[in-house]
């Protein structure tokens, strides 16, 4: 499937709509609602993404929004509180779990509950710097999010070649401390093993009992989910996996059901799937 217009005649589209309000949507932040842009502190949601979520989630059981971003973060790039009120109108929740599933909130209970940051990446942010001269990538841009690090290329003057230089060493750093590395769009983070977005979603589903699942994400940190839905899938389940499309990352393309064009395409796919949940 390359368009919207064609996901609707497919089987997995047809059975997703016949899971109607038993059906969770899960979405990726940073390329799926947020469009990508050079500085992450000012990476703001679409902004037909709090009119399209509040839509959806009243044709839903549940949207939840999974993300490598702490979740403090996102609520506030997303204006998620407000949404969420939007949300709570028809009865329903939004979920927001930051830090790939480490952190949870929602609109119900409104606040945020984390663990502590793993033991090791104090001494490795400590270690930063060196690394980065290691790697001749000094000028990387350096993310501390509480529970991870994240070191970013985007807006060096070779990011893929400042990318490829960081990845062993960082790679190395992080396996001596026993945390896991995450590459990303022109990033590489380093945060706590034994959870993922995969893992995250699983409990999503059972938490509400969900009988169908839509994912939609961008990214190598967004593969985990796309395994587990995947496995779903094989169980029985409804599911639909939706790429959004970049020129700079393209492993998603070829595990999704529906390719579309960056979050300008999740979107347009979303108002669709609300109005055919509607109809049915
Ligand atoms: O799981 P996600 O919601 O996709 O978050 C993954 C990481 O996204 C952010 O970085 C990415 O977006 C930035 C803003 O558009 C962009 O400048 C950067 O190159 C991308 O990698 C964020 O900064 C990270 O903390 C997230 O974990």
């Amino acid at each position: 499937m390359e368009q919207p217009h064609s996901a609707s005649a497919s089987p997995e589209y047809a059975a997703l709509l016949r899971a109607g309000d038993r059906l969770l949507v899960a979405l990726d932040f940073d390329g799926t609602l947020a469009p990508i842009v050079e500085n992450p502190d000012v990476a703001l949601i679409h902004p037909e993404a709090p009119e399209v979520l509040a839509g959806l989630s009243a044709q839903v059981r549940a949207v939840a929004v999974v993300t490598g971003r702490p979740a403090r973060q996102v609520l506030a790039l997303g204006g998620l509180d407000d949404v969420g009120d939007a949300i709570g109108e028809s009865g329903r929740e939004l979920v927001v779990l930051g830090q790939y599933g480490n952190e949870r909130w929602s609109s119900n209970a409104r606040r945020v509950v984390s663990p502590k940051p793993p033991a090791g990446l104090a001494s490795l942010i400590g270690d930063l710097p060196r690394l980065l001269r290691r790697a001749d990538a000094a000028e990387a841009w350096i993310e501390e999010k509480g529970l991870a690090v994240a070191v970013h290329t985007r807006r060096m003057a070779d990011p893929r070649g400042a990318f490829e230089r960081l990845l062993p060493v960082l790679t190395d750093a992080a396996k001596t401390r026993n945390l896991t590395l995450e590459p990303g769009r022109m990033v590489i983070e380093i945060r706590s093993s034994g959870m993922d977005k995969g893992v995250a979603l699983r409990r999503l589903v059972e938490e509400y009992d969900a009988q169908g699942v839509l994912f939609v994400g961008d990214d190598l940190g967004d593969v985990p989910a796309f395994e587990a839905v995947a496995a779903l899938r094989r169980e029985g389940m409804p599911t639909l996996l939706v790429c959004s499309g970049s020129d700079e990352e393209s492993t998603l393309r070829d595990l999704a059901d529906l390719v579309v064009a960056g979050p300008d395409g999740v979107m347009e796919f979303l108002r669709r799937l609300t109005a055919d949940l509607a109809r049915d």
